[in-house]
């Protein structure tokens, strides 16, 4: 691999083997592969086993320079305990003690939704095959299914997060990556967006845009909607910076698609925050939906309809 990645991961300037950190010795770094918020990843192959490849995930040095970030340690936390065949696997953790750098091993997989729905839609102009959306969506469903049961809420679901194993003996398999975002709940649920918001905004439901705290797993329909027509459903423009969750393009897409939210619908709405302060254009306006089944050009009696149709109904949780 080229002089760039290996200083890139051995966080020092000359990347001869014997300045290496042990560690790394057992590897053969093969490249950058991915970058992302808090980390940049690299490919590597076990040296022992060189069938076996793996992504090496460094977590950029938290702001002031402190340590650890609180990122890194809650994502390997989380990655200890969880072990599923949807989920990514954490194979090993490794500490530069030089600099108190932090890397996580992963078993590698070579796709993700985002670029497979990049692949149909740019390269070769084609809808995915049903059967492949039912069985991705539905170890997708098994995956957070797993998470929710053990009190897991990952809070960063998007395409680019959705890993796909590619040829082995696990070709095909969803594996949910990135857990930097994650928390464990309790009940009584705490507040969400206590430190800050998440979600990117285009898999953002309308109560979290409003100023709810807690979350549904609406998220799920807009991947699941993306995987049929290769387009996010809902791809608002973000008004950056904004320090509270409410983003109106992004509610606009939403009510334009799902139809005006009434209190019919979504009796609680009055009561989210930003349903009086930031809402008057919305209010004033009626939304007359498309209907979700043309956006997403399914029949309205299809199965899969009724259920993308049940994972984006306005919910009326209680607050
Ligand atoms: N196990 C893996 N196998 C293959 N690629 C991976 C793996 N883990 C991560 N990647 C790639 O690296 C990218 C960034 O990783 P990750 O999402 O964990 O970092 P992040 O900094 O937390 O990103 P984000 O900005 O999405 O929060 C992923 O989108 C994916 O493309």
């Amino acid at each position: 691999m080229g002089d760039g990645n290996s200083r890139g991961i051995s966080g020092g300037n000359n990347n001869s083997n014997s300045n290496r950190p042990e560690w790394l010795q057992q590897y053969d770094l093969i490249g950058k592969i991915g970058e992302g918020t808090y980390g940049l990843v690299f490919l590597a192959k076990i040296k022992s086993n060189r069938s076996k490849s793996i992504a090496i995930k460094k977590f950029k040095q938290s702001k002031d320079g402190d340590g650890v970030s609180p990122t890194a340690i809650r994502e390997i936390m989380l990655l200890r305990e969880i072990n599923h065949e949807n989920v990514v696997k954490l194979v090993n953790v490794h500490i530069n003690h030089v600099d108190m750098s932090l890397y996580l091993a992963f078993d590698y997989a070579e796709h993700d939704l985002y670029e497979i729905i990049r692949h149909h839609r740019d390269k070769v102009n084609q809808a995915i095959n049903p059967y492949t959306v039912k069985a991705l969506l539905w170890q997708l469903l098994n995956g957070l299914n797993y998470l929710h049961s053990n009190w897991i809420i990952h809070r960063d679901l998007k395409p680019s997060n959705i890993l796909v194993m590619g040829e082995g003996e696990e070709q095909g398999v969803v594996k949910i990556a990135d857990f930097g975002l994650a928390r464990i709940y309790q009940a009584p649920l705490k507040p969400l967006s206590e430190n800050g918001v998440v979600v990117t905004i285009w898999y953002r439901a309308p109560e979290l845009l409003l100023g709810a705290k807690h979350y549904t797993s609406a998220v799920v329909g807009c991947i699941f909607a993306e995987l049929l027509t290769l387009k996010p459903l809902f791809q608002g423009q973000e008004v950056k910076a904004t320090p509270n969750p409410f983003q109106l393009d992004q509610l606009d897409k939403i009510f334009r698609v799902l139809g005006h939210p009434t209190q019919e619908k979504w009796p609680t709405l009055v009561n989210l925050p930003h349903w009086h302060s930031d809402l008057q254009h919305i209010q004033g306006h009626k939304y007359d939906s498309t209907g979700l089944y043309s956006v997403v050009h399914l029949s309205p009696k299809s199965p899969a309809y009724d259920l993308l149709s049940k994972m984006l109904e306005y919910v009326a949780l209680s607050f």
